[in-house]
This record gives structure tokens, C-alpha cells and sequence, in this order.
């Protein structure tokens, strides 16, 4: 099985981060939250902080778990298992490199995107407030 990292970036007018997958990637066109595969030798958070640095030269501050989901594509051979973390970025421009666009989305917003499958389960934990990234980084 292979691990996947994501985050969930709150903005404090509490849009969330989510970004686009290029037309040319698996699952083209569908929104995700910025992340991807841990390499070996990284611990989760590691390789989180690799990704969205790669990303969108954003530099990760603070990271809680707030979901795991394990889930299998039709159209790939692997198993994944997801780790989904609430993140807190350093201020700075976000420049978009592997995403076909991003966006800052309200929670309530988040049904008007197609998502990825693996993530229904938190992005309607997310629209209807059940998880609110902000908060639970702030207590942590
Ligand atoms: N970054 C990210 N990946 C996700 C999310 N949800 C989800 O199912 N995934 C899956 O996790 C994998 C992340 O891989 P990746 O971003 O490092 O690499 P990739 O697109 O080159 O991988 P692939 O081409 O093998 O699918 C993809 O298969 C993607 O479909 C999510 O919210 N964020």
C-alpha cells in the first residue's frame, strides 16, 4: 500500500487551498488538496512539507492529521492509503508549478468541485463545518 499525504489549508477569511490536477496527469481535471506520495525514508510530515514546497513554493508551519482513507483507483495497480492534515503555510505568494489552477474555496463551496473519490468522505466533513481545519490547528 502506498501513503499519500494532503493538506488542508484554512485562510483567515476561511477559504481552503484546493488545487486542480493538470489535464495530462491520472485523474485529469479533478480537485485535490496539494500533497502526494511519501518517498522512502520521510517520515508523512516530511514529505508533506517536500510536496508543498515543490508545489507551491509554500512553506509549512504547523500540521495536525485530521483524516485517513484507504482507497483503490480502477485505473491504477495500488492501493492507497490517504493522510489528510490540517496545515498552517508561511505568508507568501503561492506559485501554482503542477497544478492546472488552484483556488481558495469556501467550505460550503466544496460541492461545486470535482473532487478526487478518496476524498467525498472529508470534503463533506468540510462543507458542512463537521471538521474545521482552522480550529483544530489552533487547539493543537
Ligand atoms: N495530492 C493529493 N493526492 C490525492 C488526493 N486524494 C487522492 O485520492 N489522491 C491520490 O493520491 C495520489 C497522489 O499522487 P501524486 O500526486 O504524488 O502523484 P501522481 O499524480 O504523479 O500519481 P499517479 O500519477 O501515480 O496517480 C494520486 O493517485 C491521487 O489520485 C488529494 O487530496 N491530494
Amino acid at each position: 500500500m502506498r501513503t499519500v499525504v494532503a493538506a488542508v489549508i484554512e485562510r483567515s477569511d476561511r477559504r481552503l487551498l484546493i488545487g486542480q490536477r493538470r489535464r495530462n496527469d491520472t485523474s485529469p481535471l479533478k480537485w485535490e488538496f496539494p500533497g502526494g506520495k511519501v518517498e522512502s525514508g520521510e517520515t508523512p510530515g516530511q514529505a508533506l512539507s517536500r510536496e508543498l514546497k515543490e508545489e507551491l513554493g509554500a512553506a509549512i508551519q504547523k500540521c495536525v492529521p485530521i483524516g485517513r482513507v484507504v482507497h483503490q483507483y480502477a485505473e491504477t495497480p495500488e492501493e492507497l492509503e490517504i493522510l489528510f492534515f490540517a496545515a498552517a503555510i508561511a505568508e507568501g505568494e503561492l506559485i501554482p508549478r503542477r497544478f492546472e489552477k488552484i483556488a481558495w474555496a469556501l467550505p460550503k463551496e466544496l460541492g461545486d468541485y470535482d473532487f478526487l473519490a478518496a476524498n467525498a468522505g472529508l470534503v463533506a466533513n468540510l462543507a458542512t463545518g463537521k471538521i474545521k481545519p482552522g480550529e483544530i490547528l489552533e487547539e493543537a
